[in-house]
């Protein structure tokens, strides 16, 4: 039987299914399975760089989703709305979707997964974290058996391209933005990149598979890659590490067997050199998981791009259609989801505030050049029981002295106190930098 696809959305994602679905030699039989039915774009009149018959394409994205020949709408429109309406009713309409758009479900996931789980049909994501690296279907299927205790990524490739070309070349921020846009690693509103939001989008996604429950965006803390300077960059790797936009979930210290906590969040954080992320540059994504009893696992790839991100819809595309196979020749009437495919988390996870976290800090000062001023920031930590491993005077700017302070273990909450003690010194002119490190 062939399973006939509706494909919302053509640009670099969607092109980058057309190719594949459209050379099907060489990859897996079930493709030969999958027919191309009607493609929904904004522009009939925008070039293309993949051949699509004219009746084929169509600006009434509704009429896909509630088409009755369609069995899969896959959504590659981006953006919110009508992202999540259309989503929604094509699972009314008893279509199965495969989405690439963390956004719509990190903040709609508990709706549409209801919806599906109600329909039975399967909402299918794996592109929506990490492009291209299989990372959605191994937390859900092949980790099944630990107790997962840690998953930290960098898990957007515009950020990663950024700094690692900032890094290597002392290239200008908006210069590489621009290339990362041209090259259809951004988001079509690159702040979502750059502020971290995307990350929190993924990181939402990954928490809430990891440690099975759902997760309130709005509790997910994140911080982007504004404020990350070359001057940062050079005394991070004076200091043994390299800047990386971190995406942590994680079990809280304070969590207890009668409540669990996590912390999640994303910000840029002082990589150790030997640390495994340390070497992920441009725009590939890793995600190292930690669990009991697997130990380490660490899914590394392409995070973004037209080829690799398309890899991962195709695959969630003929995950389903295996499915439907199987039930077809079984004839299971009415479908009962796979228990490894579908989501059926109910409850919302306890996230900790940010003050409870127990981090290492990297601060930069800008201070008078006054003697003491170096042991009156000690005092003060001290006083707030932030543990200091160094402290060092790195130089002069315009007749202020720059001195770069890296804690011990502490617990945020301290740390942000002695530093609002410590603005409020004399000596101090500002505080350029405050980064948090792994
Ligand atoms: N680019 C990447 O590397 C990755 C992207 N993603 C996600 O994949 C999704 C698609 O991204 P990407 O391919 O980069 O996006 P693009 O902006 O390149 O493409 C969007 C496509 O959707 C169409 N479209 C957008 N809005 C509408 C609308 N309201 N009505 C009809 N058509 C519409 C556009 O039509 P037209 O062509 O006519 O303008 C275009 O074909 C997003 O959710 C993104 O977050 C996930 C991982 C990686
Ligand atoms: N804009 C995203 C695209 C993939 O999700 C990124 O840069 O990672
Ligand atoms: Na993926």
């Amino acid at each position: 039987m062939v399973f006939k696809i509706g494909l919302l959305g053509l640009g670099t994602v969607g092109t980058g299914v057309v190719e594949i679905l459209s050379n099907p030699e060489g990859r897996h039989p079930l493709l030969s399975e999958l027919s191309l039915h009607r493609v929904g774009v904004r522009s009939l009149s925008k070039p293309r760089s993949v051949n699509i018959p004219e009746d084929m394409l169509t600006t009434d994205l509704e009429a896909i989703v509630i088409d009755p020949a369609i069995d899969i709408v896959v959504e590659l429109i981006g953006g919110l709305e009508p992202a999540r309406s259309l989503i929604l009713q094509a699972i009314e309409n008893g279509k199965h979707i495969v989405t690439a758009n963390k956004a719509v479900i990190s903040r709609y996931g508990s709706e549409i997964f209801d919806a599906a789980n109600k329909k039975g049909v399967y909402v299918m994501l794996e592109a929506a974290v990490g492009g291209g690296i299989p990372v959605i279907q191994p937390l859900k299927q092949s980790l099944g058996a630990n107790r997962i205790q840690t998953v930290t990524g960098i898990i957007n490739g515009t950020t990663n391209y950024i700094l690692t070309r900032m890094k290597n070349e002392g290239a200008d921020f908006s210069e590489v933005l621009a290339d990362a846009q041209r090259l259809g690693y951004a988001e079509a509103d690159p702040t979502a990149d750059i502020d971290g939001l995307d990350a929190g989008d993924k990181i939402a996604i990954l928490a809430s598979l990891a440690f099975g429950g759902r997760i309130k965006l709005e509790q997910v803390y994140c911080e982007g890659i504004r404020k990350v300077t070359a001057t940062d960059i050079t005394y991070a790797e004076k200091l043994g590490f390299v800047i990386k936009l971190l995406a942590i979930a994680s079990r809280s210290p304070q969590a207890t067997p009668e409540q669990d906590l996590l912390s999640v969040r994303v910000h840029p954080t002082l990589v150790t050199l030997s640390h495994p992320l340390a070497s992920i540059n441009d725009v590939y994504n890793a995600i190292l998981v930690e669990g009991e009893p697997i130990g380490q696992v660490m899914f590394f790839g392409r995070g973004a791009g037209s080829g690799p991100t398309a890899s991962a819809v195709v695959s969630d595309i003929l995950n389903i259609v295996a499915v439907l196979q199987m039930q077809e020749a079984e004839v299971v009437n009415p479908i009962i989801p796979h228990e490894m495919m579908n989501c059926t988390h109910q409850h919302y996870c306890k996230i900790a505030p940010m003050e409870d976290l127990v981090t290492r800090f990297y601060t930069r000062f800008l201070t008078k050049d006054s003697p003491g001023v170096i042991g009156k920031l000690g005092t003060c930590f001290g006083q707030h029981h932030v543990s200091i491993e160094s402290i060092v005077q790195t130089g002069f700017h315009e007749n202020l002295a720059e001195i770069v302070v890296v804690t011990h273990d502490v617990l945020e909450g301290n740390f942000n106190q002695a530093l609002s003690e410590i603005k409020g010194f004399d000596e101090i002119d500002s505080i350029p930098s405050i980064l948090r490190v792994l």
